[in-house]
């Protein structure tokens, strides 16, 4: 038995022979994409003359109609036959100049088969596949099988194959330049290689490179709720950009990248991953922050963002407020909302609807609508139903308004242009002039009343902050005194006037309108994924997930990265969140083996965190982290020293503060020579940026200095997940520095893990 291709010059033959086979099929999917761009332009413009049709005989509109409906059906399919070439054309450029990546050789059935593994599938004209998709079935076998027996899942079930042999490549630009045989699942050598590498502007795919554990949260179709708790540096963020490229191909027919969303912290951490699915040949996902969210569904107030909070408590944090905000961020306080929600009598939140500054529909009759409703019905149906019956009843004002002086004196007033308008889109001329009569008038009064209808439509006559403060009043938590309690309710009412409302209140009243009037949620979404779930509260989760009701659910991230949270959030604590949401096949994956830095740096790290002793370092090596300590007033000096120092060999170094206003101060002490990284950043730029931790999450540098991480500035037991995160930024090298009082949790590490100098 024998395979091909077994020596290296062979093995290059091959990738020349599939290089210029993509090349070929380049330049015929562009010609192919210029002629399907003119034939959709051509019929564009058929449409366009087709639908300046005549209506006046009833034969022409059926005649128009159909015609009509014959572009539309043209319309589509020219559309979606560029839409595939424009695919193709991406998957080809995701190829070109590295083809594939790996090679497996197999016995199927006693039939002897080799297989190439690249980014996307390719075949020539005769059918025969010179590169196999990562994702197709068989591709697994890569990914997940040492030689022997090894299995994989096929539309047809388990298939059991005999491999032979696994080959990896590391190709660029049509060149091997390494390749060898591996009896791993993926060998160490290309991954060792992989990370060796300087960052880079924007986070790159590891599709070559893919170990068992993330494969095998990338393949999972079955689960409706996956949790991913992962170590900084696992790769989390990593594999659920590969799982999205996954489910686009393993769903092409059912699901586009629209359908799919991601909860992303921060929009600088939006851009750095907005390259990795184009990479792949695949569109991108939707993205969106919390924020950006929330804002969107509260037009009109300000919404504390979770950067100000963190600010707010570094200054002034009572511990009534702690507790305040511990109790709104519990499973507890967002069951106590969904149950309310449940029964809330909303009698007391409508409010009179007034159009043209007099009341249309007085509070009164709302409460009388809604209160003859039967008591049984769900909240939210119980307000619909209500809307219902205002709608009938404006319906039957209007009817009646149609007989009214001011609109039989608008019809005679009515300009030549204000009746060709009304003409274009109701065809008058058909009609008697008794009917068009009638119809000009009926036209009217709908045209001055809309706004009422677009008030009833937004709900404009139900208060749901009214109704957030009831709820609140009639809460009692027990480790909250009531006084304190009612105060925070008094607050709540005192920002509302000021058009401002706290992250926590923000969620919770939308929440709380969505489950009343059962609006606001979107049925399109199939896919939701959330990255750096720690930073959410319970509700937040909760009322995310509800907007977004038949989308299966990925959460990830780090619960020892819980920069925001103020005292350590227990494991238990965190699973309780899962209790909130209705998913029923619930899948929970533990990542421990951390990828990004050396293993001095991962090895230091892990000391900062109660679990860190679960936490595997990639055997890569490096030199020991350093922490400096000196001269208070000397140590913004000092630290650009060591940064420039550092930037002469790292394209990126990072010098992370615990707070923007930190940040924002070393930034203007230190003018050209360091830049401040902000949210609006689209790219992480090469040389010396200077940013807080919160904006630092996802991303990584080179270099990272931890600023000042004095006693002062790090003593309380939240800090030691900011320290935890600062300190896994960093891919070859860390720094800590301060003055002359560091942080008593450096006093804890284990001696070697951290070499301490003066400066
Ligand atoms: N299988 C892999 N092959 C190559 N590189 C990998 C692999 N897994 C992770 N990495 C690399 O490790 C680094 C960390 O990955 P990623 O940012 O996805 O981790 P994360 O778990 O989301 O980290 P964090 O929680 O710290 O933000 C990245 O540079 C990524 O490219």
């Amino acid at each position: 038995m024998q395979f091909p291709n077994e020596s290296k010059q062979a093995e290059q033959r091959r990738v020349d022979f599939v290089t210029q086979l993509i090349e070929q099929q380049l330049q015929e999917t562009s010609a192919d994409i210029d002629k399907a761009q003119h034939e959709r332009r051509q019929v564009e413009l058929n449409f366009g003359a087709n639908t300046r049709a005549n209506y006046i005989e009833t034969d022409d509109i059926i005649e128009t109609n159909a015609t009509l409906q014959q572009q539309r059906q043209l319309m589509t399919s020219a559309v979606s036959n560029e839409e595939i070439l424009q695919h193709k054309e991406k998957e080809l450029h995701a190829l070109e100049g590295s083809p594939y990546f790996g090679r497996i050789d197999i016995q199927e059935a006693g039939e002897n088969d080799t297989l190439y593994i690249g980014t996307a599938s390719l075949s020539d004209e005769n059918g025969e596949f010179w590169v196999y998709d990562w994702r197709a079935p068989i591709a697994s076998i890569y990914y997940n099988g040492t030689l022997g027996t090894v299995k994989y899942e096929s539309p047809m079930g388990t298939q059991n194959v005999d491999l032979q042999r696994k080959r990896q490549f590391s190709i660029r630009q049509g060149h091997i330049d390494n390749m060898f045989d591996t009896n791993e699942t993926i060998g160490d050598e290309i991954l060792k290689n992989a990370l060796g590498q300087a960052s880079s502007a924007q986070m790159k795919n590891i599709v070559a490179t893919i170990q068992q554990s993330q494969n095998q949260i990338i393949r999972d179709t079955k689960s409706e709720l996956l949790i991913v708790q992962g170590a900084a540096g696992s790769g989390k963020t990593s594999t659920i950009m590969q799982r999205i490229a996954y489910l686009l191909y393993h769903s092409r027919q059912q699901l586009n990248a629209e359908q799919i969303i991601l909860f992303s912290p921060n929009n600088l951490f939006s851009n750095y991953i907005a390259e990795v699915l184009p990479s792949l040949g695949e569109n991108n996902m939707r993205q969106v922050t919390l924020q950006t969210f929330l804002a969107r569904r509260l037009h009109g107030l300000k919404i504390q963002t979770l950067f100000e909070r963190f600010e707010q408590e570094q200054t002034t944090f009572a511990v009534s407020t702690q507790q305040i905000r511990q109790y709104k961020d519990s499973v507890e306080f967002a069951q106590a909302l969904q149950k309310y929600a449940q029964h809330a009598d909303l009698s007391s939140a409508f409010t009179d609807l007034i159009f043209e500054g007099q009341v249309f529909f007085t509070k009164k009759q709302i409460q009388d609508i809604y209160q003859q409703l039967p008591q049984a019905l769900a909240s939210a149906d119980k307000f619909l139903q209500t809307k219902n019956h205002l709608i009938k009843q404006l319906q039957h004002f209007l009817h009646e308004e149609e007989q009214a002086d001011w609109v039989i004196d608008a019809i005679d007033n009515l300009s030549s242009s204000q009746y060709q308008a009304i003409d274009q889109q109701e065809h008058l001329e058909q009609y008697s002039s008794q009917k068009q009569q009638h119809i000009l008038a009926r036209y009217l009064v709908k045209q001055h009343y809309l706004p009422v209808y677009d008030a009833i439509y937004n709900d404009y006559f139900f208060d749901v902050f009214q109704l957030y403060q009831h709820f609140l009043s009639h809460l009692q938590p027990a480790a909250i005194t009531p006084s304190i309690w009612q105060e925070m309710i008094v607050e709540i009412s005192a920002n509302l006037e000021r058009h401002y409302l706290q992250l926590d209140d923000a969620t919770a009243i939308l929440y709380l309108q969505q489950l009343v009037t059962g609006s606001g949620q979107n049925q399109r979404i199939k896919y939701l994924f959330i990255d750096e779930m720690q930073d959410y509260s319970a509700l937040q989760l909760a009322y995310i997930q509800n907007s977004f009701p038949n989308a299966k659910l990925t959460l990830l991230g780090d619960i020892e990265q819980n920069v925001y949270a103020h005292d350590t959030l227990s494991q238990q604590r965190f699973y309780n969140l899962t209790k909130l949401l209705p998913h029923k096949k619930s899948t929970l994956i533990t990542l421990n083996q951390s990828y990004r830095a050396t293993a001095a740096i991962t090895n230091l790290a892990k000391q900062f965190i109660p679990s860190g002793a679960k936490i595997q370092a990639f055997n890569r090596s490096g030199k020991t982290p350093i922490l400096f300590s000196g001269d208070e007033q000397e140590l913004p000096n000092f630290t650009l020293k060591l940064a420039q120092q550092q930037v002469q060999k790292q394209r990126r170094v990072a010098i992370i503060t615990k707070t923007n206003q930190q940040a924002q101060h070393l930034a203007e002490f230190w003018g050209d020579h360091a830049q401040l990284l902000q949210e609006q950043h689209t790219k992480i730029p090469q040389g010396i940026v200077v940013l807080p931790v919160y904006l630092a999450k996802g991303l990584e540098f080179d270099s990272v200095i931890g600023y000042d991480v004095s006693t002062f500035n790090y003593h309380s037991d939240g800090d030691c997940g900011i320290l935890y995160t600062i300190a896994t930024r960093a891919l070859h090298k860390l720094f800590f520095v301060c003055g002359p009082q560091r942080a008593t949790i450096f006093n804890q590490v284990k001696p070697h893990s951290l070499i301490f100098k003066k400066f």
